[in-house]
């Protein structure tokens, strides 16, 4: 289990972390999420050991991490880090790369585990390649299979995806989330990208401000979001008067709705004016402007022209679960 205990962190004046105790249990997956430069990454660094805290603690089970002050090379060897800068050898091959840390005193053990995370990372045919003639998305790969060919008990990942297209980003998750899984290795994603993590972690925590806003399991911050800043890290959403949504409440909130929880109607529901279509591929991401002066995003299967009168409606499910205390 990683524990931190009221961890404090600055570079300069300016606190970047402040007060963040947390728990992380072996094997759980956990999503660090928050807008760039809320301490993602700095928050992973001080779990590594690459910085020290200024305040507080970090254990892994009851062993104390110690940072770069205690240790000679910074990091601890049970934990390994991907960061985003990659740490590569460029003038060595892809397979050399994976298996610089694997024994030398076994070495068809050091081949077919290669191998084994060359398929991983679909690079099979790019063993022999040298790494400086990889592209950006190739060598983020690379240095995935190079952490993961050093069985860490904990795997810390920092935006492990960005660099990845789309086509080979969805099975790459599936494929390494599985791994981590099956081999139950315990991993922190930091990310702003909820695809990353929605699927595939159990826990999450939200970074705003230097300090923890909300943590919990990820399905819940996602169908019940604490504000828009969290419910923005899931996807476009919307926080709308009660009233504009259903004209007989009784109460002044603000609810949050998912623009894909908007259901469009030509005849009834909440009327609004479309201003514009964004194609998102299987549908449109319309912006409208509501009666009452309020811009309100909404997904739509068709492209809508701007000027054109809409009717949206809403769950009564949707409603009552954003209403709940
Ligand atoms: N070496 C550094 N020296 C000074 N300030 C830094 C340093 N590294 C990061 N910062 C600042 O600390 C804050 C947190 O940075 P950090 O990289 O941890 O954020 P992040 O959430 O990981 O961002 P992103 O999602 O863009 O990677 C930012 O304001 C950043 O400018």
């Amino acid at each position: 289990m990683l524990r931190l205990q009221q961890i404090s962190f600055s570079y300069n004046t300016r606190p970047v972390l402040e007060n963040i105790s947390l728990e992380v249990q072996a094997g759980e997956h956990v999503a660090l999420m928050g807008e760039s430069g809320c301490g993602k990454s700095t928050l992973l660094k001080l779990i590594y050991g690459l910085i020290s805290p200024g305040k507080g603690k970090i254990f892994w089970d009851d062993q104390e991490v110690k940072g770069p002050l205690y240790n000679l090379i910074p990091g601890e060897p049970f934990m390994k880090y991907l960061s985003q800068e990659f740490d590569l050898m460029p003038f060595t091959t892809v397979r050399e790369n994976v298996a610089e840390f694997l024994s030398v005193f076994y070495p068809e053990e050091r081949e077919s585990r290669t191998t084994e995370l060359l398929q991983l990372i679909e690079l099979e045919g790019f063993g022999n390649t040298k790494v400086r003639y990889l592209s950006i998305g190739q060598q983020q790969r690379v240095a995935l299979a190079r952490v993961l060919a050093q069985k860490p008990q904990l795997l810390l990942l920092d935006e492990p995806f960005s660099h990845i297209d789309n086509f080979r980003k969805n099975s790459l998750r599936r494929k390494l989330f599985k791994y981590l899984e099956e081999e139950g290795i315990t991993c922190i994603t930091a990310t702003h990208d909820y695809h990353d993590v929605l699927p595939f972690a159990q826990h999450a925590i939200v970074l705003r401000d230097a300090e923890v806003l909300v943590e919990g399991p990820i399905m819940d911050l996602y169908k019940h979001p604490r504000n828009l800043y969290v419910a923005s890290l899931f996807g476009e959403a919307n926080l709308l008067p009660i009233e504009v949504i259903k004209s007989y409440a009784d109460t002044k909130r603000r609810i949050i709705v998912y623009a894909h929880e908007f259901r469009v109607s030509f005849s009834s529901g909440l009327p609004v004016t479309v201003n514009r279509s964004y194609p998102m591929g299987s549908y449109f991401l319309v912006e409208g402007t509501h009666e009452d002066g309020e811009i309100v995003y909404f997904n739509s299967n068709e492209t809508l022209k701007p000027g054109r009168q809409v009717f949206l409606n809403i769950s009564l499910e949707t409603i009552n679960q954003r209403l709940a205390p």
